[in-house]
């Protein structure tokens, strides 16, 4: 189910809450950036005054009594605003970069339990720009927002109050409106057409970034139907849709950026009328009015800095609004916690079957038909089970329900005589391995591969593996064993190869059940004759095989088999009696 669209404040509230911890160096950066502004209004408010006073009083130590203390004072202040500028920005990127770090946390540990039912045909593309580049993006809330938006109200208010009090009470009214349009009203002008125009160019870039990995995964199917021209056309027309948000997003910021010019340098010519009118009427003289001046130039800087950041904290929001989705997703499966039942192998019961399926059900999310219907089953302890049946028929969602990828909507899967939903999860997953039809290899070397679910396997566990699945010749021929570097997907292992390396890796991590998804079809006959014996043997009579396979002849040494017909239960019994009965299964086995 996907959450309901955030507004921004919802958003910044999401962020804060997510990064509490680093609210405390955050008010400091806050407070060190508002001191360190205010020390810069300062320099410039000292250094006419000390030109001014230079110019005009008279006397013969204007060198000892304004120069010399001017300079000192401006060295002074400069080194103040230099170091608190240090640590405003050191604590500053601490926050941001620790936030990016805590996100970059919960992005996974929020992902890994919807995986793989949320993940598995999910846009990966898409899925990695949302843990990379958009968790970046959000670095902009956190180290370039709440100081500057705190010190575009604090510096230019404090400001124009010391102006009131010190310089000229009138001179400070005229400054008032500019800091208030530049730092509340420009900012936020056409503020709802950026957003969505912000919102579509981070969706671009999503749209992007699959197409691309689509590409890159895809690139033997493109040379091969020379379909390279289409991919392209089609990057293009991404592109263009990208370019378009982006060029709304930068015209009205050019536009906001040009009014916050014209209103700063329209209050500083404001002033000048003002106060050269009052300084001829003799209400104020003219070092109060450059004073004025000095204050005025001195808060452009720090009020203008809200514009500066709306666009990027925009650009920041459609970023968090897409981890939001991700992170606030409720996991397909939940775990049952720690008050589930863990039974220890040695008190688990000898008479319950190890896996049994009751009246299960369970569609697609989306899907108007369901992918299996009312199936009962159970697979004795220490049997070799097969399910067969058409292409479509359930099979893999029976398996995957079976290593608790998703809940049945009705019915249960039993392990041991529980139900799954009652066994923790990991424990459940440590239980029943999978290998799967199409297995992952990562880039990494052969015995990282092999060791993913057991990283303290031994050297006597993982050559035991190696034996079971007839890959020992092959790693041994491999340039350096077992420490041979793979290419991302296993790129220079042979399709075969693959397999038997998928089905190590699940018997090093020593499963209850082990789930073949028709994982030796790319096996020639004699290894595969090979594999199955030594897997009888590492069976033992004690751990369980159910087999997925469309090659119904390959199930006739198996003890049991269930056949489905479109997710429904169609035969079930001993392969030999069921090839005798002219049923579902002996029509399937004549058309081999
Ligand atoms: N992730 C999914 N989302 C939606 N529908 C799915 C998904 N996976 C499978 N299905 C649908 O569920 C039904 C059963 O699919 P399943 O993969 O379990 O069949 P199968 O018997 O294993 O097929 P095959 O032998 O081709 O692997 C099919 O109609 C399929 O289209």
């Amino acid at each position: 189910m996907s959450a309901p669209a955030p507004r921004r404040r919802d958003l910044a509230l999401w962020l804060l809450r997510h990064t509490r911890d680093l609210l405390t160096p955050l008010l400091l950066a806050i407070v060190l950036r508002i001191v360190g502004q205010l020390v810069g209004v300062a320099l410039l408010v000292v250094a006419v005054t000390g030109v001014i006073r230079s110019a005009t009083e008279s006397g013969t130590d204007v060198l000892g009594g304004v120069v010399l203390p001017t300079v000192g004072s401006l060295v002074g202040l400069a080194l103040v605003k230099a170091l608190l500028r240090y640590l405003e920005q050191y604590s500053g990127h601490y926050v941001a970069f620790s936030a990016l770090a805590s996100l970059r946390r919960l992005f996974f540990s929020r992902l890994a339990p919807q995986a793989p039912a949320a993940t598995d045909g999910a846009a990966s593309g898409d899925l990695s720009t949302r843990a990379t580049r958009d968790i970046d993006r959000v670095e902009v809330f956190f180290a370039h927002t709440l100081p500057p938006a705190a010190s575009a109200v604090v510096v230019p208010l404090t400001a124009i109050a010391w102006t009131a009090v010190a310089v000229d009470p009138v001179l400070a009214l005229v400054m008032l409106p500019v800091p208030a349009l530049v730092v509340a009203v420009i900012p936020f002008l056409s503020g709802r057409r950026t957003w969505r125009a912000t919102e579509e160019r981070a969706r671009a870039n999503g749209r992007i970034s699959q197409h691309v990995a689509d590409s890159v995964a895809g690139v033997r199917e493109i040379v091969a139907f020379d379909h390279a021209k289409d991919r392209l056309a089609g990057l293009d027309r991404l592109g263009a849709d990208a370019a378009r948000a982006a060029d709304r997003v930068g015209i009205v910021a050019g536009v906001r950026s040009a009014l916050v010019q014209v209103v700063q340098l329209g209050g500083v010519v404001a002033v000048l009328l003002v106060g050269t009118t009052r300084a001829g009427d003799g209400v104020i003289g003219w070092p109060e009015v450059a004073t004025a001046i000095a204050v005025l130039l001195g808060i452009a800087g720090p009020a203008r800095a809200v514009d500066g950041f709306v666009a990027d904290l925009d650009a920041s929001f459609a970023s968090a609004a897409r981890l939001f989705e991700v992170l606030e997703r409720e996991p397909v499966v939940s775990d049952a916690g720690p008050a589930s039942i863990v039974v220890s192998a040695a008190d688990r019961p000898h008479d319950v079957d190890a896996v049994r399926f009751t009246d299960v059900s369970f569609g697609y999310p989306g899907s108007l038909e369901p992918a299996v219907s009312g199936v009962t089953w159970s697979i004795p302890r220490g049997t070799h089970a097969a399910i067969v049946g058409v292409s479509g028929s359930g099979k893999s969602t029976l398996t995957s329900l079976l290593a608790r990828v998703w809940d049945p909507q009705s019915g249960s899967v039993e392990l041991d005589g529980i139900d799954l939903r009652g066994i923790p999860l990991g424990e459940v997953r440590s239980r029943v391995a999978i290998v799967s039809q199409r297995p992952f290899v990562f880039g990494r070397s052969v015995r990282e591969n092999l060791v993913l679910g057991a990283p303290d396997a031994t050297k006597e566990e993982i050559a035991a593996a190696l034996h079971v699945a007839t890959l020992e010749d092959v790693v041994a021929s491999l340039p350096q064993g077992l420490d041979t570097p793979l290419r991302e997907r296993g790129a220079r292992l042979s399709g075969g190869q693959l397999q038997r390396l998928a089905l190590a890796r699940a018997l090093i991590t020593d499963p209850d059940v082990l789930v073949l998804d028709e994982s030796t079809g790319a096996l020639d006959p004699v290894t595969e004759h090979s594999v199955r014996q030594r897997l009888a043997a590492w069976a033992g009579g004690h751990r369980t095989i159910v087999e997925v396979t469309h090659r119904v002849d390959q199930v006739l040494g198996t003890d049991r088999v269930l056949v489905l017909d479109r997710g429904a239960v169609v035969e079930e019994g001993a392969p030999a009696d069921l090839a005798d009965a002219a049923g579902p299964f002996a029509a399937l086995l004549a058309r081999v």
